[in-house]
């Protein structure tokens, strides 16, 4: 999971009775060149004062934040976002979770501006918090899930779990339920505004490598060479669910038996990954993780029974901690400034959403010495509240996480094979920078106009010099036209041959098919759907411009 920081801005305000916010583009941002072009071709510098002013007409107030948000979204734009986003998508914005981050930073710059604020500009301020909240509410509406609850579970060791937290401190606005086709989730007791903290859980009850620090196995596992905190937190909690008088003991009982994510896959699951990455991708990880195990025991049992009983660490035990790793920790930065994978109880029931509630989480706040989850859009009462577990595709949630989550996932992107930086004339290409390229569902995008045609601009760029160096714009020449036709049809040979490799739809019988199996054809119909709207789409771009070229026929 994600630790997410914002420090892309600054605000300021004016004396007299309007206020100004800057909107400033971080110099260390990884795209900072890319997104400074970006602004700069929609108008903006890197650094923003935007003025607004009271005013009896609401048109005023909503256009600023129009601009405002133009702004913040660029800035919040991440790498898949900015290479896909010239055209951006049929929402009008670039993504739920751009959108979120945008909105939050323009709250956050309104909120401690209107902190500092003279008593004369406290109106102004106010009017454009109200505003944003609004908006806020307006796009939560739009997104809102509607999670199953199933009642018949009555989560006995999640309540005995929580009463636990409370006892030692824990302050939360959630309670524990099954949710259909997510196990247990946390649901909202009542109705959280933006900014309410849903959960605050004290370090004192987070488990971090300090647990191991002071156990026994502390001297062994420093002596190996290349032990990383992790690993050592993996074995610590492999021994430590089986002591029954510690601290964490609620904790250890409420987790699953099994995991379930596709570490665990088994072979008829795999089989029916066959023609995707995804095979791959799990195979890797596993491959992995055995050479890991094997590295470490038996020799560790064998040298140390006492400190690694042989029975706590064989191979299927290991397998079961490093799911428990991989899909419940998360990272946090400490109040020392280190960050550190740890496991946070109850904590670790919030689900993951593509319309996440909570995206900024995983820093310490050292006035209370807690981690807080507050909320970067409502919740209602008995509404599921989720987190954002980071910018993942579906692939890594499969593997890491064991779910394939609900809805359009922007990050669903199938990289393309091809062999970059031979191209002629680069430097007059304005996204030469990209070092890969990829491509995603084109339902995505909005743009399907000739050049366009709902793909990446980036990788269309890139073809069109493969073919033509001297490829300079997307104007109706005869010439361009030409090359335009061979790279779709590239295209369509390349993903004609990726639909091919994934074989005849695969039809699960919902009852008698095992988990694995069901979201190995999941996924690849995922895959499948991506690829048609592909194919489709370069279809739909030939007619366009073949229909363009025969002009030039009609009129020679
Ligand atoms: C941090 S735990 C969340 C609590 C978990 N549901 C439980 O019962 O312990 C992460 C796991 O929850 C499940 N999960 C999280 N988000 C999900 C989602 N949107 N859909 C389905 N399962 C989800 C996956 O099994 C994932 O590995």
């Amino acid at each position: 999971m994600e630790d997410v920081e914002l420090h892309s801005s600054r605000d300021t305000l004016e004396n007299g009775n309007e206020c100004s916010l800057v909107l400033e583009l971080n110099e260390d941002d990884p795209l900072f060149g890319e997104k400074k072009k970006l602004l700069s071709d929609k108008g903006f510098g890197v650094k923003e004062k935007i003025h607004f002013q009271s005013s009896s007409c609401p048109d005023s107030i909503s256009n600023t934040l129009g601009t405002m948000l133009q702004i913040g979204r660029i800035i919040h734009l991440d790498e898949v976002e900015f290479y896909f986003g010239e055209s951006e998508t049929p929402l009008g914005y670039y993504s739920h979770r751009n959108e979120l981050e945008a909105i939050n930073l323009i709250l956050m710059l309104a909120n401690t501006s209107l902190s500092r604020q003279m008593h004369n500009q406290m109106n102004v301020g106010k009017e454009l918090r109200d505003a944003i909240i609004h908006k806020i509410q307006e796009f939560g509406n739009r997104i809102k899930e509607d999670a199953k609850i199933n009642k018949s579970y009555t989560c006995e060791k999640e309540k005995c779990l929580v009463q636990w937290g409370v006892n030692n401190g824990v302050k939360t606005k959630l309670e524990i339920a099954y949710v259909d086709g997510a196990g247990r989730g946390a649901i909202a007791t009542e109705d959280l505004k933006v900014g309410d903290v849903a959960l605050e859980i004290p370090v004192s009850i987070i488990i971090s490598e300090d647990l191991v620090y002071k156990s026994d196995m502390r001297d062994v596992l420093g002596k190996i060479d290349g032990m990383s905190s992790e690993t050592m937190l993996l074995l610590w909690s492999m021994k430590e669910k089986h002591n029954c008088d510690l601290k964490f003991k609620n904790y250890f009982d409420s987790l699953p038996k099994e995991f379930n994510t596709g570490l665990s896959f088994g072979v008829d699951a795999i089989m029916a990954l066959e023609g995707t990455l995804l095979l791959e991708e799990i195979m890797q990880a596993k491959e992995h993780l055995r050479v890991q195990y094997d590295e470490l025991f038996p020799g560790l049992c064998n040298d140390y029974p006492d400190i690694f009983p042989p029975e706590f660490y064989t191979w299927e035990q290991f397998l079961w901690a490093c799911e428990l790793w991989y899909s419940n920790s998360m990272k946090v930065k400490f109040a020392d400034g280190k960050l550190r994978t740890c496991l946070i109880p109850i904590a670790g029931f919030l689900n993951h959403s593509l319309y996440p509630h909570i995206v900024h989480y995983g820093k310490v706040d050292p006035a209370t010495n807690s981690l807080k989850f507050p909320l970067s859009r409502p919740c209602s009462a008995g509404e599921q509240c989720c987190l954002s577990y980071g910018n993942f595709s579906t692939s890594h949630l499969i593997t890491f996480y064991g779910f394939l989550p609900q809805g359009d996932n922007p990050y669903d992107v199938i990289p393309i094979d091809i062999d970059v930086g031979q191209v002629d004339g680069e430097e007059n290409c304005p996204m030469s920078n990209w070092t890969t390229h990829m491509v995603r569902g084109t339902w995505l995008s909005k743009n399907h106009n000739i050049f366009y045609y709902g793909l990446p601009s980036p990788l269309l760029d890139y073809l069109r010099r493969v073919r033509n160096p001297m490829w300079q714009e997307k104007t109706l020449l005869q010439a361009n036209l030409e090359s335009e036709l061979e790279v779709l049809e590239d295209l369509q040979i390349t993903f004609g041959d990726m639909m091919e490799n994934l074989g005849d739809a695969d039809f699960v019988d919902g009852e008698n098919t095992s988990w694995d199996v069901k979201l190995a054809v999941e996924f690849k119909n995922l895959q499948r759907r991506i690829i048609s709207s592909i194919l489709t789409s370069c279809s739909a771009g030939r007619k366009l411009v073949e229909n363009e070229l025969s002009r030039f026929t009609s009129e020679g």
